[in-house]
């Protein structure tokens, strides 16, 4: 396993105002018990809503806060006292913090990192060569940083945490932000570098849909706590989520019929929504054209917006 945590945590004591002079101290268990393996090549992502523990969790994999409790370990190593040797295996993109040079030209930011990381030369140019015709860099290479549109910007992030080689990536809202042809390019890029099978590639996202392309994985956090570690399709199977057949009908919906393995959820005119329970959608689809005349239909798949809304709010119960 090439990330490894046991019972991990992190409390937080903060200080709370309590009446004129007194202060209290609470804590917050930012991380309470995250045990998780992560397999070599493995695209995962980690998503809970806000406050959840995702940054921590993620800041803690990188040796950037201390656990309170726990163990864990990314490439073989302990993240704060082997920071240094770990920085040479880990790549990391949080949405927030740039690893870039405002003020220099992009592909100078590049050249740097490759003095500190000491790149050998060859193996520079061939992974900045990749990420240039994945991602189209040539037109800003020479743009000085603080030019960049953010799109720009976060396609430089992602070259940067890459070019020194590394065998895990960290991303941390890669998408945020970003208009919708940046998203396909920052989600088409990473779908790449997952296909290539040699990055292992652990992502927090609140766009549901950077889950859906990109990742088979997918562990969610909630409080602090693991809620649900598996596929997605796992995760409609656990929640029950339910395709949906919307037909368009050449009459009026008949009132009062029933159709085995569906039901009604709304009539609309001439407009029915049925919830599949148990049938096939060809099943349902069959009954449904002996019962009325069909002009139109779809099969609506489960929004995972939906299950995972429903996840969190059973997690907060
Ligand atoms: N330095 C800190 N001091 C005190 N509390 C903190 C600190 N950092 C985080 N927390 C608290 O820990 C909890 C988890 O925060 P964290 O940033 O890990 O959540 P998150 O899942 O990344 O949220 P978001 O999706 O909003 O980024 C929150 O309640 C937050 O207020």
């Amino acid at each position: 396993m090439i990330i490894q945590t046991s019972l991990l945590r992190k409390d937080f004591t903060v200080r709370k105002k309590a009446g004129r002079f007194r202060r209290t101290r609470t804590t917050v268990s930012a991380v309470d018990g995250v045990t998780l393996s992560v397999a070599e090549g493995e695209m995962l992502g980690y998503i809970g809503p806000n406050g959840a523990g995702k940054s921590t969790t993620l800041k803690m994999l990188t040796g950037v806060l201390t656990p309170s409790g726990g163990t864990v370990s990314v490439c073989g190593l302990t993240p704060v006292p082997q920071r240094i040797q770990l920085a040479r295996r880990i790549g990391v993109v949080f949405g927030q913090r740039s690893q870039l040079w405002w003020d220099l030209p992009l592909a100078e930011s590049f050249t740097l990192l490759r003095h500190i990381y000491r790149v050998p030369a060859a193996d520079h140019a061939m992974r900045l060569k990749y990420c240039r015709s994945l991602l189209d860099l040539d037109e800003f290479l020479d743009t000085p940083v603080r030019q960049l549109s953010l799109g720009q910007r976060m396609r430089g992030e992602l070259t940067a945490a890459l070019l020194h080689g590394p065998k895990v990536l960290f991303l941390d809202e890669p998408t945020i932000g970003l208009d919708v042809l940046s998203k396909q390019a920052v989600r088409g890029f990473l779908g790449e570098v997952a296909a290539h099978g040699d990055t292992t590639v652990v992502l927090t996202t609140h766009d549901l849909a950077d889950i859906e392309k990109l990742c088979r994985r997918l562990v969610v956090i909630d409080h602090g706590r693991v809620v649900h570690d598996g596929t997605l399709e796992e995760l409609h199977a656990t929640y029950r989520s339910k395709r949906r057949i919307v037909a368009d009908l050449d009459a009026s919906w008949p009132e009062g019929l029933t159709l085995p393995g569906a039901v009604v959820e709304s009539v609309e005119g001439q407009r029915v929504t049925l919830t599949l329970e148990g049938a096939t959608a060809g099943e349902v689809v069959a009954r449904l054209a002996q019962a009325v005349p069909l002009r139109d239909l779809s099969v609506q798949e489960p929004e995972i917006e939906d299950v995972v809304a429903r996840l969190y709010g059973q997690a907060r119960e």
